[in-house]
């Protein structure tokens, strides 16, 4: 039961929070504009870049884990080639800390709690409070590249934070909200799936799907082909990584990936286990305050099943668990692809993006 009372009449379960409401607002109404766009996109990936950069068998000289390090340090982590486009979020990120007495590791976790709630379908996270200032830049190496191996991806996640496979799969739920500027520098902003605006399961679906071409130039490092790859002006068409290619086709993972098809909730709540973990890297729980009780309820999720894209069905399919049926979904009709909008608004040119970057 609440036992603090903010100034502005918000009762919290413990005064520690209340610092987090008007940050919240600020976040929303100054950087997220209430959207799951490119700016919320961006912070999510930071929340990530920021947590895993520890090291279990390197010890606490490799890097502080979820610490804010990626803003204590600017010139550092976010030069590592694996950071390749965080400065963006960095640099939003950094005018909140002069603005509100919050630490870096908790505005990073904080904000990317934030953004998710701008997308449909994502779950409420978990928020601890507590995380200090005091850290250090962590090493080079420590995040996994899309040209990784599926034993490297492992590996370095058992490494960070003791993840188990399924927790990896997990996370990767992030990707449904997500799109590259960097792996294919001529273009910006490519998703990974079809509905990059909404934390549906159409990413774990259309990985599944047999590859037929490139968004932008062919083969770049860590890309291999996409089921959707058409591209028009700023409606740039969908990327995949070689990462998730291979996750959702090896024998440790591939029932974990095709497991989150068309189960929503499943998928939601196992992320959010897995950023609570994630969240926390480098901490005790026991050190932190639980501040659950400021992020928001999430955009409910879009009331429509997992559906293969007009011009895929589920011939595409390469399938590579035996052990479960693939559940039977709609298909878009139509033979030819249609274009992924660029803005969550549908069209090609989106207000909420506030700060300047690619898309
Ligand atoms: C095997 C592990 C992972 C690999 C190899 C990987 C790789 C990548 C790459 C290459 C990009 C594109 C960056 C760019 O070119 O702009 C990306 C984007 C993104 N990643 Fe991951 N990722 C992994 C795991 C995660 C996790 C665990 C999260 C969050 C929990 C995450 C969240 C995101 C988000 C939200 C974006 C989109 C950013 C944007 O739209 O601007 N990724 N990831
Ligand atoms: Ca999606
Ligand atoms: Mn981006």
């Amino acid at each position: 039961a609440p036992t603090a009372v903010c100034s502005d009449g918000t009762r919290v379960s413990n005064s520690a929070c209340c610092a987090f409401i008007p940050l919240a607002q600020d976040l929303q109404e100054t950087l997220f504009m209430n959207d799951c766009g490119e700016d919320a996109h961006e912070v999510i990936r930071l929340t990530f870049h920021d947590a895993v950069a520890i090291s279990r068998s390197q010890g606490p000289s490799a890097g502080g884990g979820a610490d804010g390090s990626m803003l204590l340090f600017p010139t550092v982590e976010p030069n590592f080639s694996a950071n390749n486009g965080i400065d963006d979020s960095v640099n939003n990120l950094i005018p909140f800390l002069a603005k509100h007495p919050v630490s870096a590791g908790d505005l990073v976790q904080f904000a990317g709690a934030i953004a998710l709630t701008n997308c449909p379908g994502a779950p409420q996270l978990e928020f601890l409070a507590g995380r200090p200032n005091h850290t250090i830049a962590a090493v080079d190496g420590l995040i996994p590249e899309p040209q990784d191996d599926v034993t490297k991806i492992l590996a370095r996640f058992d490494d960070a934070g003791g993840f188990s496979p399924f927790e990896v799969v997990s996370l990767l739920a992030s990707h449904t909200v997500a799109r590259a500027d960097k792996v294919d520098e001529t273009i910006d902003a490519a998703p990974f799936d079809s509905t990059p605006f909404t934390f549906d399961t159409q990413v774990f679906l259309e990985v599944l799907l047999k590859g037929v071409g490139f968004p932008g130039t062919d083969n770049n490092t860590g890309e291999v082909a996409s089921p959707l790859p058409l591209t028009s002006g700023n409606d740039t068409g969908e990327m995949r990584l070689q990462s998730d290619f291979a996750l959702a086709r090896d024998s440790r993972t591939a029932c974990f990936w095709q497991g989150f098809v068309n189960e929503q909730e499943f998928m939601a709540q196992s992320f959010k286990a897995a950023m609570s973990k994630l969240a926390v890297l480098g901490h005790s729980r026991s050190d932190l305050i639980d501040c659950s009780d400021v992020i928001p309820t999430p955009k409910p999720a879009v009331n429509k099943p997992a559906t293969f894209p007009a011009s895929t069905g589920p011939k595409d399919l390469e399938l590579s668990c035996f052990a479960e049926r693939f559940p039977t979904l709609p298909v878009t009709p139509g033979a030819t692809q249609t274009l992924i909008p660029h803005c969550s608004n549908g069209g090609e040119d989106c207000p909420t993006v506030q700060f300047t970057g690619p898309a």
